[in-house]
């Protein structure tokens, strides 16, 4: 399997709506020139991460103006879909913050609430509502365990993707510039403890004062770094391989003697 991860660059500047069109040129580019299988996109690219002054005003339901245009490049361009995340207004209670996941026709396969907010007392952690839900996704040859930026903290809920099957994890993130130690280490952590590989995309550019880190990067089960970006807007084309996970897992069995669970 080949995915690509599209990091997007979030330009205040830059109007959502053509944000929205230009992510879709990008997701049939990868289809047309790299033969990518899966697209991955990063978190609150409509928006910015952390713009959350805006966060109410460009909230949208889940079947809304993001969800639309990336229906279609998916279905257009025949690829898994890892659309990132959008600001989701649910009618019936608060703001998420929700990835979407659409089949190669276009088909919402499934939708991840982030479930540990960021922002401490400010930001998320106040605007938006925890998501609840363990989420794995089958695509092509592998099951993807979903997790969002702040998620990253937090072991526990990537081996309880784990205990569901998950072979890789998909991570879409802002991540801000100045931890992006923290990202590189705890990118590959998750993905050595758990035998996985990470994929995990990130956003380019400075938006409400918040400088990106960008480096969006891949990990294999083993821990090594399979590609990573840099600061700016840059696309990561990588292989994927099951037998890989297998292999990992086969001959350092360390996810065998797990004692507590
Ligand atoms: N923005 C996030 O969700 C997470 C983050 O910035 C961190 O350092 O953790």
């Amino acid at each position: 399997m080949r995915a690509s991860l599209i990091q997007i660059a979030v330009d205040p500047d830059e109007p959502v709506n053509s944000r929205r069109r230009r992510a879709a040129s990008l997701v049939r580019e990868q289809r047309e020139r790299h033969g990518a299988d899966l697209v991955v996109l990063p978190e609150l690219w409509p928006t910015g991460a952390f713009a959350y002054t805006s966060f109410v005003d460009e909230a949208e339901p889940l079947e809304g103006p993001t969800y639309e245009v990336m229906a279609e490049a998916a279905a257009g361009a025949g690829v898994w879909l890892h659309a990132g995340s959008i600001v989701e207004r649910d009618p019936e209670g608060p703001l998420y913050n929700t990835s979407l996941v659409f089949s190669p026709d276009g088909e919402l396969v499934r939708a991840y609430r982030k479930i540990h907010r960021f922002g401490f007392d400010t930001g998320e952690a106040v605007l938006m509502g925890a998501g609840e839900e363990l989420v794995t996704v089958r695509a092509a040859d592998l099951t993807f365990g979903l997790g969002t930026c702040y998620d990253l903290r937090f072991p526990e809920l990537f081996r309880g993707l784990v205990d569901a099957g998950a072979q890789a994890f998909l991570v879409p993130a802002g991540w801000p510039a100045r931890r992006r130690d923290h990202w590189t280490l705890l990118t590959r952590a998750r993905a050595v403890e758990n035998q996985a590989y990470v994929l995990a995309c990130g956003t380019a550019g400075t938006h409400a004062g918040m400088e990106q880190a960008g480096h969006s990067i891949v990990v294999d089960p083993w821990g090594e770094v399979l590609a990573e970006a840099g600061p700016a807007e840059e696309v990561l084309t990588v292989e994927l391989d099951p037998a890989r996970v297998a292999k990992t897992r086969e001959q350092f069995p360390a996810l065998k003697d797990r004692r507590l669970r």
